[in-house]
């Protein structure tokens, strides 16, 4: 265990630092050509949702869960896509960028916050190779990311 008395969020500057992040890193998505045409119908609430479902993520509140639709509605999001593997690798160079520009200059945060983005991308590409309306099942309660990566069902609180 890596000792932090912060949880994730708290050391990333919370929900108000997540919205920087996500204004930024959606202002790149959107101008660039190859990530543009998957974000036909981008509105600005989009930038909102994301940086609550991170805050979530990152052990601060269960907004997202709560309000939004939690874990089957981020999935369902994503479906009928068809997110290709280079579509994938921009959205992370992109969020690479955003982090450095926008989250504290702490190289374990940004490592952990950058491992969860590499983690979720590869099920946002599967997610997104279902058509609309496939049936996902129970995907289990909305993941949870601490200083040690991906937090196991048996050490929640
Ligand atoms: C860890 C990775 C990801 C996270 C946390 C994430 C988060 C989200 C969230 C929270 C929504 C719902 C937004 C809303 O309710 O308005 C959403 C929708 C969406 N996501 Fe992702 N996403 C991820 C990966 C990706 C990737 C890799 C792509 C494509 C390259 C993508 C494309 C989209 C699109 C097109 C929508 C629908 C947007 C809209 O029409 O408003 N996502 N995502």
């Amino acid at each position: 265990m890596t000792e932090h008395s912060e949880t994730l969020v708290e050391a990333i500057g919370g929900t108000e630092a997540l919205r920087r992040l996500s204004n930024t890193f959606y202002a790149a998505v959107l101008a660039d050509p190859l990530l543009a045409p998957v974000f036909v119908n981008f509105t600005p609430t989009h930038i909102e949702h994301v940086a609550v479902w991170l805050a979530e993520i990152f052990g601060g509140p269960t907004r997202f869960t709560d309000e939004l639709g939690g874990h089957p509605a981020l999935l369902g999001a994503h479906l009928g896509l068809s997110i290709t593997e280079e579509q994938r690798l921009r959205w992370m160079e992109l969020m690479g960028g955003a982090v450095e520009k926008e989250l504290p200059d702490d190289a374990l945060l940004r490592r952990r916050v950058m491992e969860y983005f590499d983690w979720g991308t590869r099920i946002a590409r599967d997610v997104s190779a279902e058509p609309v309306g496939a049936e996902l099942g129970d995907p289990g309660p909305t993941p949870r990311w601490s200083w040690d990566g991906l937090v196991k069902a048996e050490d929640r609180d």
